[in-house]
C-alpha cells in the first residue's frame, strides 16, 4: 500500500542546535502511531515541519505521493492535514454545537457566508459528530462551560468535522484525569477504526500510550531509536537508555 505520509531524512536546524536529525518515518492511510521521546528530542519540531509552520533545513515530506515540505501551513492544511494543540483550540464563545458546525462549513470546497451561518451543514452528521464525542446532551453549552476533557473531546470532534485525512494531535491528554484519559483513548481509536482516519500522537502518558494500543515510534535527539509494539519498544535497550528506563 502506498503511504499516506513519508517523511524522508528530514534535518532541522535552528542555529547550531539540531532539532531533527535525518528522521525517516512512513504511516499508512488508516494507520493510529503514537510519538514517544524525552523532553527536547524534536517531536514539537517534527509536527511543526509537517504542517508547513517550520521549512526543514533538509529532506523531504510527502503527502498522498506529493512532496509538501516546502509549502506554507494554508497550502499544507488544505491539503488534509489538520493539528491539535496542547491547549483546546475551540471558541469559547460559541455553543458546542456552533463550534462543532463552524469547521464543517469551513471545510466545504468553497466556504460562504451562507454556508457559515448553518444554511449548508447535514444535520444528520452535525448529530453525528456530537454522538461521537459525547456531547450531544452539551449541544447548547458555551464551550468556555465545558470541563477540560470535554473540551479535549470537542476540539477531537472539530478536527474530524474538518474532514482532514491526517490528524496530528500532541498531548490529547494533558491535564486530564484517569477516567478522562481512558475516554480520549478509545475516542482517538475510533478515529481510525470508524472514520479511516490516520492519526499521529505524540504523548507521554504511558498508560495512554498502552489504551491506544498502536504501533509506536520512539524519538530520541532528532532522530528514531525504535518503532514497534509497546513491548517491542518497552525491551529495546536503546529505548529503556534513553527514555523508558529514565521513566521508570
Ligand atoms: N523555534 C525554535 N528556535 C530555536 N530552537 C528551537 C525552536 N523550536 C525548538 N527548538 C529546539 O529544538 C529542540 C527540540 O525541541 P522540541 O520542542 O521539538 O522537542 P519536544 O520533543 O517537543 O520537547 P517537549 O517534550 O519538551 O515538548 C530543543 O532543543 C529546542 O530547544
Amino acid at each position: 500500500m502506498t503511504a499516506l505520509l513519508e517523511v524522508d531524512d528530514i534535518t532541522k536546524r535552528f542555529g547550531g542546535i539540531v532539532a531533527l536529525d535525518a528522521l525517516n518515518l512512513s504511516l499508512q492511510p488508516g494507520e493510529l502511531r503514537c510519538i514517544l521521546g524525552p523532553n527536547g528530542c524534536g517531536k514539537t519540531t517534527l509536527f511543526n515541519v509537517l504542517t508547513g509552520a517550520f521549512k526543514p533545513t533538509s529532506g523531504t515530506v510527502r503527502f498522498r505521493g506529493e512532496a509538501i515540505s516546502g509549502k506554507g501551513p494554508i497550502a499544507i492544511s488544505r491539503r488534509g492535514v489538520s493539528r491539535k494543540f496542547q491547549v483546546p483550540g475551540i471558541f469559547p464563545e460559541l455553543t458546542v454545537l456552533q463550534n462543532v458546525a463552524l469547521p464543517m462549513a469551513a471545510a466545504s470546497r468553497k466556504p460562504t457566508l451562507r454556508s457559515l451561518i448553518w444554511h449548508k451543514i447535514d444535520p444528520a452528521r452535525l448529530a453525528e459528530l456530537l454522538d461521537f464525542a459525547g456531547l450531544t446532551d452539551k449541544a447548547d453549552v458555551l464551550a468556555s462551560d465545558l470541563a477540560h476533557g470535554e473540551k479535549q473531546r470537542l476540539e477531537i470532534v472539530m478536527l474530524l468535522a474538518v474532514d482532514a485525512d491526517l490528524l496530528l494531535l500532541d498531548e490529547p491528554t494533558a491535564g486530564m484525569s484517569k477516567g478522562e484519559t481512558a475516554t480520549i483513548a478509545a475516542l482517538i481509536r475510533r478515529l481510525t477504526s470508524e472514520f479511516g482516519k490516520t492519526v499521529l500522537v505524540i504523548e507521554h502518558d504511558m498508560q495512554f500510550v498502552l489504551d491506544l494500543d498502536c504501533r509506536i515510534t520512539v524519538m530520541a535527539r532528532g532522530t528514531v531509536i525504535a518503532e514497534g509494539t509497546y513491548d517491542e519498544v518497552r525491551n529495546n535497550p536503546q529505548v529503556i537508555e534513553c527514555y523508558l528506563g529514565q521513566a521508570s
